[in-house]
């Protein structure tokens, strides 16, 4: 038996994740995965918060392409890691050149603005990533912040100040909003043409709908698809499960795979086999606000797992 340590994708840090046994023919590594010798949770978790460790095994022989093979393999070759920083690094890259391009041929540089309410920590985090991560590849930012008992009519009025200027190409209002605002209502004022989460009903109505094409994508489970590409993961005529069903990432992401043709199957709280739903999926995305629910033996030998959840963990 080996044991691995699988790279968090998402930091640096290393986190053992799980034992595995490995058959040294073997493609696809986790196919010698005996689940007596799996004493520990497979635990998407870390301290101090458990990140999306975006792991596990190969689905595919084939190399992942160069853009991320640098980085693709950790451990002792039992399991290809998912590496969503390296992905990610190329993705910036990307934009930064598209950015330059579009600025040089039509004079536009596209511009987010964010909207946040209240002064949770976690959202002050996220919107100074996305800020910053705006500045990294050229994108202006533009940035409204309220006080938590502003009324809904003045996040309306900063919405719709967004929607009719033309320096800003896409809006996004950080959620959670305080309680005594009502979501709906925010989230339908934003157009549709700057609805960057693609939280907007007609969006997400269209993401659901055969023959239509929503404008734009919720962006957690967009990233879980395009790493699945970027891997060169075959979604076609998979099992694909996804753990949880939120408006922002387990509803959308499982429309994805569908949309991907992929055979979906969605668990959540009331689901009343969870392990054994989960065990027959090529393709796992745990989207679920609990750490350590899926256990190392739900996984199917050379299944794909892409863990988006971030929950804080207490260690011994
Ligand atoms: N990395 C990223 O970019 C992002 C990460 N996240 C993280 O992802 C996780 C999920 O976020 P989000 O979708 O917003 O969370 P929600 O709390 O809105 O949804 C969680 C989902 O998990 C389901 N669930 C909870 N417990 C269980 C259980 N024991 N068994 C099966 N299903 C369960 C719930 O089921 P039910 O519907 O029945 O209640 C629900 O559908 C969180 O950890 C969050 O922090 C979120 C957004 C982006
Ligand atoms: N309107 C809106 N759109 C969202 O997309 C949205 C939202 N509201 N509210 C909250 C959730 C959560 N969410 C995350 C996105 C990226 C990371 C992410 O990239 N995290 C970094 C770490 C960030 C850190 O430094 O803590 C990582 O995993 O490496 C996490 C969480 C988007 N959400």
């Amino acid at each position: 038996m080996a044991s691995t340590f699988l790279r968090d994708c998402s930091t640096s840090s290393t986190v053992r994740l799980l034992h595995l046994q490995c058959r040294t023919n073997s493609l696809l590594p986790l196919h010698g995965l005996a689940p007596l010798s799996l004493p520990r949770t497979l635990g998407f978790s870390r301290t101090p918060i458990s990140l999306r460790a975006l792991c596990v095994a190969s689905a595919s022989p084939s190399p992942p392409p160069s853009a991320t093979a640098e980085a693709s393999l950790s451990g002792e070759g039992c399991a290809t890691v998912i590496d969503g920083k390296a992905v990610a690094k190329k993705i910036r890259e990307e934009v930064s050149a598209e950015v330059a391009r579009m600025k040089e041929a039509i004079g536009v540089v596209p511009g987010l603005a964010v909207i946040l309410v209240g002064d949770r920590t976690e959202s002050a985090t996220y919107v100074r990533n996305k800020k910053k991560a705006c500045g990294h590849v050229g994108i202006n930012s533009f940035e409204v912040h309220l006080p938590a008992d502003s009324t809904e009519e003045e996040v309306l009025n900063s919405i719709s100040g967004f929607n009719t200027d033309p320096n800003v190409h896409g809006i996004l209002v950080q959620l959670p909003l305080p309680p005594h605002m009502n979501e709906q209502n925010v989230l339908n004022a934003v157009s549709i043409e700057k609805d960057v989460d693609g939280f907007h009903p007609l969006n997400i109505g269209r993401l659901a709908m055969r023959n239509r094409e929503p404008l734009f994508v919720p962006c957690t489970p967009k990233g879980c698809i395009e790493l699945l590409h970027r891997y060169r993961v075959d979604i076609k005529g998979k099992r694909a499960v996804v753990i949880g069903r939120s408006n922002i990432v387990g509803m959308p992401a499982a429309l994805l795979l569908q949309r991907e043709d992929a055979t979906v199957s969605i668990v959540h709280s009331r689901t009343s086999n969870p392990e054994e739903i989960t065990r027959q999926a090529d393709i796992i995305i745990a989207a679920v606000g609990q750490a350590n629910m899926v256990r190392a033996n739900w996984i199917k030998p050379g299944a794909v797992v892409i863990d988006v959840g971030i929950n804080r963990v207490e260690v011994s």
